[in-house]
């Protein structure tokens, strides 16, 4: 899998480090708020996990699956909720755990939907942000890493399903999706 990889942006250390930066920020943030922390499936499941370990207040956590790339490296554009959420978010402080915010598709359409389920907050959490790549005006609350304009794999971010469980963020090489 590494063979694939053009160029590794972040290892390991880098990103544990991060993550528990963001988990002591949002320890602090939700004190006493008892959040329900959504993770946004899949590429979210590993950062998701790691991220619960670093918050060291009472929380809820449940889970979304929503898709837009399929095999490609563009979005659709079209969001489809492949699996709902379990319990109702009416009243409740909420924390989105996304990967990545790219063209921001993703999310303004979660938004709009706790949005109308009148959640009480909605915060952002992302591990890497590729501002290049908005469509729509979006910002996370709280980000790890700004990415270059360029496609990413790893830490349970895939192209076709693939590099998930690289355990660090890289750039594909070009090749890999442009036969
Ligand atoms: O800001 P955007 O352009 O919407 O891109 C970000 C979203 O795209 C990816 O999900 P994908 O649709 O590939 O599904 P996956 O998480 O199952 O890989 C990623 O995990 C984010 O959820
Ligand atoms: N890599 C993998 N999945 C993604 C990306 C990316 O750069 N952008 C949005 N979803
Ligand atoms: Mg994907």
């Amino acid at each position: 899998m590494l063979n694939d990889i053009q160029e590794v942006l972040y290892d390991t250390d880098q990103i544990q480090q991060k993550v528990k930066e963001l988990g002591d920020t949002i320890s602090r943030e939700f004190e006493g708020r008892n959040p329900l922390v959504i993770c946004v499936l899949k590429g979210a499941f590993i950062f998701m996990a790691d991220l619960v370990k670093n918050i060291t207040i009472p929380l809820e956590i449940d889970f979304m699956a929503v898709s837009s790339y399929g095999s490609s490296t563009k979005t659709s554009g079209v969001v489809k909720i492949i699996k709902d959420l379990d319990v109702p978010v009416q009243g409740r402080e909420i924390i989105i755990v996304e990967d990545i915010i790219d063209s921001g598709l993703t999310l303004s359409y979660l938004i709009d939907v706790l949005e109308r389920r009148n959640a009480k907050s909605i915060t952002l959490v992302t591990l890497f942000d590729k501002p290049a790549g908005r469509k729509v005006q979006l910002d996370a609350d709280h980000k790890g890493f700004v990415l270059p304009d360029a496609f990413v794999v790893g830490y349970g971010l895939d192209y076709a399903e693939k590099y998930r469980n690289l355990p660090l963020i890289g750039i594909l090489k070009p090749e890999v999706y442009e036969k």
